[in-house]
């Protein structure tokens, strides 16, 4: 692994607010373990190994019934390990995968009964090479058939650039982390007014309300992000999905505690009617239907 890897927490804390019943974490990774699932050689980071048995264990002690596999970097397009693990808890897991050009239909199918709900863009210069957005158009074509959605990961200051191609997408499009604000600047901002505007005008836009940890900038227990996630809770209920972003890839300032995390969901999503369709019935709805 990487010399300034940060591990992820050992012994997070147990919640104190108690999730819904059937909660979904709808936003987590599996890293290897490398021994069985060897990492891309193209990936831009080596994490540790992070497991679907850590995986699980951390779903029953946060009081978690499901998860959302999204496929990681670092694991290129090669799904095994995100496959194996959804294939390992039966109907409780689903997956968002990586895939080239080249994917056949056959291979979508093999997927989708694996689990697999949908495909990953990634724009973040960091942790991919870019790919041509022809070739993720000509990917979305392929999978829209079988009813996947496309997730997409970008920064705040790629958006006006991306907006384009984003609103010529078939199917429904999943936004991670917001499209990254930077939350410094305050939600009035130009830079998030245009995100909002774009779920505001395409209502097949959703976004993942998560990452507190990534986006800012004092630190547990992450009350600047508080304002962001709460403005799309509160203008876009049915279409937030929430998730812990476990085993939390490049995370330098900290490692989070997980629990703390889940604590974060009720200054987000105020109301048990928000909470609701954030973790359940809005994950359910988009990857269990
Ligand atoms: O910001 C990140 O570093 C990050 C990386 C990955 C990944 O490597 O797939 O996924 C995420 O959701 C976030």
């Amino acid at each position: 692994m990487d010399p300034d890897w940060l591990v992820y927490h050992p012994a997070p804390k147990a919640p104190d607010f108690q999730l819904p019943e059937g909660a979904v974490d709808a936003h987590c990774h599996v890293f290897g373990p490398a021994a069985e699932f060897p990492f891309a050689p193209e990936r831009k980071y080596t994490p540790c190994d992070a497991g679907k048995a850590e995986l699980y264990a951390l779903r029953d002690h946060l009081g978690f019934s499901r998860n959302v596999i999204v496929q990681a970097t670092c694991h290129g397009k090669d799904n095994s390990a995100m496959i194996d693990a959804c294939r390992a808890a039966g109907d409780l897991a689903r997956g968002i995968a990586s895939v080239g050009p080249e994917i056949t239909e056959a291979e979508i199918r093999d997927m989708h009964e694996a689990g697999v709900r949908g495909v990953r863009f990634n724009f973040v210069k960091r942790l991919v090479d870019a790919t041509p957005k022809e070739v993720f158009l000509d990917i979305a074509e392929k999978i829209k058939g079988f009813g996947w959605h496309i997730v997409v990961y970008f920064e705040a200051q790629d958006l006006e650039e991306i907006e384009p191609f984003l609103k010529q997408l078939p199917t429904t499009v999943v936004v991670d982390h917001m499209g990254r604000p930077d939350v410094s600047k305050g939600v009035d901002h130009p830079d998030f007014q245009r995100f909002i505007r774009l779920m505001d005008e395409n209502q097949n836009i959703w976004s993942k309300v998560t990452c507190p940890e990534r986006l800012s900038q004092q630190g547990p227990p992450y009350s600047d992000v508080v304002p962001y996630c709460a403005e799309i809770v509160e203008r876009f209920p049915d279409r937030v999905l929430w998730g812990t972003d476990w085993p939390h890839p490049n995370m330098k300032s900290h490692m989070p505690d997980d629990g703390a995390l889940v604590d974060f969901i009720q200054k987000i999503a105020p109301t048990k009617e928000q909470q609701k369709m954030l973790l359940v019935d809005n994950p359910m709805r988009l990857y269990w239907a």
